[in-house]
């Protein structure tokens, strides 16, 4: 753990104007401060090597110019570390190579959904397709398109979309989301709305193609008999078994995990992960007690107006921000 007498640890950190809002705030910084951690921003378009000095290195960002200013300053630093690495961070980038990570996991009752890619529209015609479906854009890369999905009704429904595209069975699941947030070594499940069921009977007069995007984000109505509150979480040790499978297979710090509950599945318990998401808003954790990542009423304790993130303990033997409070 770092020490107040000693030097200040110094995070370097890189990421979009949207991301440093959310994430650098107040609360964070100053209970860095606290453990003796700086939090200091990086200029990505100058080279690293020339700024700091850093004792580590945490960031979000994408382009292949910033990933070469990282290997630049890996190679002349390869003992500190980088919060991570960008080979790790693009598995999550492709839709196909994202979920591939959960299949080779092997867990008992846990799986993903079944999918196609669809690179062409032409040769549709062959191919078994199952309905309701949801298109996926193939690009997981938090770009503008990225979360822009359809519900599929019909075949009818594909002749809009633009490939490539993931083409998805949509899974009946209650309409709960469970979203998973990795930090190192902590984790958190939480639940969160999702798209409503859709009924048999229902899907013969749905025609076509519906678009719709960040339905998770939506707020939720979570209070007292509502459908969140009532939804059950999954059993604790299928939560832990992928945390630490994909910890394992992915070999990143940051990321969070979409799971829902197979409602077309006679075992109650069968769980498939849709989505997995590097450095995601860990603001969007609700507090109460110690866990991962404080945020509404701890940021407010903290006497801060964001319902932000209080972050930030560096264990300096392995060199991982690994603690977050
Ligand atoms: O916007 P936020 O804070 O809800 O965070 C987004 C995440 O929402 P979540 O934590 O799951 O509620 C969001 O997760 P979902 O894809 O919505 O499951 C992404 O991680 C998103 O990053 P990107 O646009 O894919 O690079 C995240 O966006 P950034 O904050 O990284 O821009
Ligand atoms: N296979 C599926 N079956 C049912 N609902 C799904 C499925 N995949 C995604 N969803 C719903 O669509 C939302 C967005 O899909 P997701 O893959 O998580 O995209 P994003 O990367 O934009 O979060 C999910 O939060 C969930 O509500
Ligand atoms: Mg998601
Ligand atoms: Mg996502």
């Amino acid at each position: 753990m770092s020490n107040l007498s000693s030097k200040p640890y110094q995070i370097g950190y890189a990421l979009t104007p949207k991301k440093e809002k959310t994430f650098i705030v107040p609360s964070l910084l100053s209970y860095a401060s606290e453990k003796g951690v700086v939090l200091a921003k990086i200029d990505p378009s100058k080279p690293l090597i020339q700024q700091g000095p850093f004792d580590c290195i945490l960031h979000k960002l994408y382009d292949s110019d910033w990933k070469q200013n990282l290997q630049d300053f890996a190679s002349r630093n390869p003992n500190v570390p980088i919060i991570d690495s960008p080979d790790s961070i693009e598995i999550l980038h492709s839709r196909i190579s994202m979920l591939e990570t959960v299949s080779k996991l092997r867990i008992t009752n846990t799986g993903v959904p079944k999918q196609i890619t669809v690179t062409e529209l032409t040769d549709m015609e062959d191919l078994k397709l199952n309905f309701p479906s949801i298109a996926k854009p193939l690009d997981a890369d938090g770009s503008e398109t990225s979360h822009k999905m359809h519900l599929v009704f019909d075949k009818g429904g594909l002749k809009d979309l633009t490939p490539p595209f993931v083409l998805q069975d949509f899974v009946n699941h209650g309409g709960v989301i469970f979203k998973v947030y990795v930090a190192g070594k902590y984790s958190r499940c939480m639940k969160r709305k999702s798209l409503p069921d859709i009924p048999e009977e229902k899907l013969v007069n749905l025609k076509g193609s519906l678009p719709f995007s960040q339905v998770s984000n939506l707020a939720a109505a979570g209070g007292e008999g509502s459908e969140i509150e009532k939804t059950e979480m999954p059993p604790e040790k299928l939560v832990e078994e992928l945390v630490e499978g994909l910890k394992e297979e992915l070999k990143l710090n940051l990321f969070n995990f979409d799971v829902i509950r197979d409602g077309r599945s006679k075992d109650k318990d069968k769980y498939i992960v849709i989505d997995i998401n590097y450095f995601p808003g860990f603001g969007n954790l609700v507090s109460g007690e110690t866990i991962a990542v404080a945020s509404g009423p701890e940021a407010a304790k903290r006497g801060t107006t964001t319902g932000g993130v209080a972050v930030v303990e560096v264990d300096c033997d392995v060199g991982l921000v690994n603690d977050l409070v």
